[in-house]
């Protein structure tokens, strides 16, 4: 360290020091003036003037010392020089004024004692101040930031509100007999000591314990409603976040993981409703029994409660520091810990490299070193909290001395008694842990109300779709008309996957789109479903906009079976009659033949009432896209959409499929997507779709004259058919 250094880092205290000693022999000055009253025969005078001389002189000091603390030469200073000077001057003319006995104090304020209570004062305001401009600063920042959060937070529990009133009615009544034991002790104390009213003694403890036993009683009663009404607004809570996500647009489940909004939904909401309903309840408890023990304190005595109040922060202030030294060794410790595994997790990962370098005894140093580093934080951090919680019980233990002390002079001077002195130090045992749990709980409150500001994101999130249309016309032909579209998906807004797309789906004709994979077949019938909006173009269904038509009976009248068919982990029944609950049995065993399910789902171990299985793990892929397709059909829909859904069946069943799907679906419009030609070759139109762009339309015949893609398409299958028959045939052979 250099000479600068040293000199800066003692420079406070010697200004401290110096302002001390300045201030010491003013006041001997003072004293020595009052004893000769030969000068000044008015000690008032001497009082203020003696005040006014120690208001001005630490300020002199600290502005022509050029190491004080640069908070002493501003507003902060003469606050603290004022209140350090005026103390006794104003304490003392209170006194008179309340025509109290003052001559001792008068005559004494000057002495060492004096000195040293005029010192314990200045410290103790300081500290409160300290401590209460933090908290007042908290709330303030809290208020501001988290105003809107805690209003919506109210809001919810508006409608419990009956329920939170009695609640407080609950605390105030329990905390109220919660202040019984110490009162009934006290006066016992009282009784014993003067040894008479036997009585009276049997008497209060009947009654001291009947109020306990009401008080849990109530607190019984007051956790369990609490506890019910917490949920129910959880409950409330979390099923509003998660109507709300369900209304969200497709894009927005396309940007958000869906593994992220399920651990907020369930985890994140849980862990923050249960710290909010457990820190509310702290706050309103601890908030209850303060003021009761602090009322009960001034009610026995004022003196002793100032006394307390004085000397709570200079005692919570070693615990304090020791308390935060072991927070801050505990985190170099978790530091430390984590670079240890991350020298083991380097290690074991290269593994192969240590081997065949031979460093396997260097590696073991690495880390033993680490470890050796930890050890050493954790000796530190042992002894941070030895001393914390050494430190904790010898500081409240300090505060008892202090009071039975002082509360021990006050009984000999008759202003409290011995029974009173007891009930005092027993509510002050409560009141200082009481102060310090109020203190820690607001920051967590505070922390779990931040914590509910992404359920509230959820819910006043507005779908980024546009207001549902009112069309619902009783009959509809299925005619669709894209004109014109261009697509891009909201993740990727920069790349066009639809690019003037213009094609129709007529009533009562197979549509086959086919195309290269990634050409945009499934995005189109994304835009059909109205997942997405076109960034330009329209699409009509019937001669009408399809926005214009309502959200419910758009689906009702398209049925889609998607590429990868999702099963619920439920019965084959309750899949196939998937929102489509009041269907009869009767249509679902029509839906399932017309699938070509029928069959299978009877040979299943329950038939119709086999579980599938989570995602329908428990039945194969053609199975379930069978089902899936029963699923669409029993809708008895307008437009069917088949993307894909047939690409894991032999092609034995998928010509029964279509076959059926022909026969029965005479007038529906049916768009199929596929990659297999025994589809295609018998659609009535067939699309070409390539890089987002209609390429060719038309029937097999008309396509395969053009020579162009939709024959090279057909020819590739050929090829690849050809080729897998022969594989075969090898393999057998
Ligand atoms: N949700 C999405 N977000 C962003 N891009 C997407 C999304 N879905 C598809 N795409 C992209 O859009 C393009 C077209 O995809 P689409 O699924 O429509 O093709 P496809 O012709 O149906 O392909 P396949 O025959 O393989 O099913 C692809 O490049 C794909 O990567």
């Amino acid at each position: 360290m250099t000479v600068l250094e040293v000199k800066d880092k003692m420079s406070v205290p010697l200004f401290a020091l110096l302002a001390v000693c300045v201030d010491v022999s003013a006041v001997m000055v003072i004293g020595f003036i009052q004893l000769s009253s030969s000068f000044i025969n008015n000690t008032f005078i001497l009082l203020w003037a003696g005040g006014l001389l120690r208001t001005c002189l630490p300020i002199l000091v600290s502005f022509s010392c050029p190491g004080s603390p640069a908070w002493m030469r501003g507003s902060e200073g003469m606050q603290t020089a004022a209140v350090h000077g005026l103390v006794y001057p104003v304490y003392i003319s209170s006194l008179w004024a309340c025509d109290r006995p003052i001559v001792e104090l008068v005559w004494g304020w000057h002495t060492c004692q004096g000195l040293l209570q005029g010192y314990v004062v200045l410290a103790s305001l300081l500290l409160w101040k300290r401590h209460a401009s933090t908290l007042l600063l908290m709330v303030q920042k809290e208020k501001t930031e988290r105003k809107d959060l805690l209003q919506r937070l109210l809001g919810c529990m508006k409608p419990f509100s009956g329920c939170f009133l009695a609640v407080f009615f609950l605390i105030f009544i329990s905390s109220l007999g919660e202040m019984a034991i110490p009162h009934y002790t006290g006066k016992m104390t009282d009784w014993i000591m003067n040894e008479d009213e036997p009585e009276a003694f049997n008497h209060a403890i009947t009654v001291m314990t009947l109020i306990t036993v009401m008080s849990a009683v109530c607190e019984f009663v007051c956790d369990l409603m609490y506890n019910s009404t917490m949920s129910r607004i959880h409950t409330s809570i979390q099923g509003l976040v998660f109507q709300s996500v369900l209304k969200q647009e497709i894009g927005f489940f396309d940007k958000s993981s869906t593994g992220c909004i399920e651990s907020h939904i369930t985890t994140a909401t849980n862990e923050m409703s249960m710290s909010l309903s457990e820190n509310l309840s702290l706050l309103m408890w601890y908030f209850m029994r303060f003021v009761f023990l602090l009322g009960s304190m001034v009610w026995l005595s004022c003196t002793l409660t100032f006394f307390t109040v004085l000397i709570l922060p200079i005692i919570w202030i070693i615990p304090e520091y020791f308390g935060q030294c072991n927070q801050k060794l505990s985190k170099q410790v978790q530091d430390s810990l984590a670079k240890a595994n991350d020298v083991a997790k380097e290690t074991f990962s290269s593994m192969k490299t240590v081997r065949s370098f031979a460093n396997e005894d260097g590696e073991t140093e690495r880390y033993r070193m680490c470890l050796e580093e930890t050890y050493a934080l954790n000796k530190k951090e042992a002894a941070a909290y030895a001393a914390s919680t050494w430190t904790n019980s010898m500081s409240s233990l300090a505060l008892k001395v202090c009071i039975l002390y002082y509360g021990g002079r006050l009984v000999t001077g008759s202003d409290v008694s011995s029974g009173d002195l007891v009930s005092f130090v027993l509510y002050e045992l409560q009141f200082s842990s009481a102060m310090e749990s109020l203190m820690s709980t607001w920051p967590k409150l505070m922390k779990a109300v931040g914590a509910s500001e992404k359920n509230f994101e959820y819910i006043d999130r507005k779908p980024d779709i546009p207001p549902d249309g009112s069309l619902a016309p009783e009959t509809l032909k299925g005619h669709v008309q894209f004109k014109n579209i261009a697509f891009a998906y909201p993740k990727q807004p920069d790349t066009e996957v639809l690019k003037n797309v213009s094609l129709e789906l007529k009533p009562g004709q197979i549509t086959a789109l086919v195309g290269p994979s990634g050409s945009g077949k499934s995005t189109i019938v994304s835009l059909l479903e109205r997942f997405y909006q076109p960034r330009s173009g329209n699409i009509f269904l019937d001669q009408r906009r399809l926005v214009d038509y309502k959200d419910q009976y758009l689906h009702e009248k398209i049925s889609v079976v998607p590429q990868e068919p999702l099963l619920f982990a439920r019965s084959v029944q309750e899949n196939i009659k998937y929102g489509k609950e009041d269907a009869s049995d009767e249509e679902m065993y029509t839906a399932a033949k017309l699938a070509n399910a029928d069959d299978f789902i009877l040979n299943l171990p329950r038939g119709y009432d086999t579980d599938a299985g989570e995602k329908g793990g428990q039945v194969s892929g053609g199975q379930k896209q069978r089902i899936a397709i029963a699923r669409a059909l029993i809708r008895k829909p307008q437009i069917l959409v088949i993307d894909d859904a047939t690409s894991s069946l032999d092609t034995e069943s998928e010509h029964r499929v279509y076959s059926a799907l022909r026969k029965e679906l005479k007038n529906c419009t049916v768009l199929l997507i596929t990659h297999r030609l025994s589809g295609v070759e018998n659609a009535d139109h067939i699309i070409f779709l390539r890089e987002g762009e209609v390429a060719e339309e038309g029937n097999h015949e008309q396509l395969l004259a053009k020579h162009g893609f939709y024959a090279e398409f057909v020819k590739q299958q050929k090829t690849s058919i050809h080729r897998n028959t022969r594989d075969v045939t090898n393999s057998i052979q």
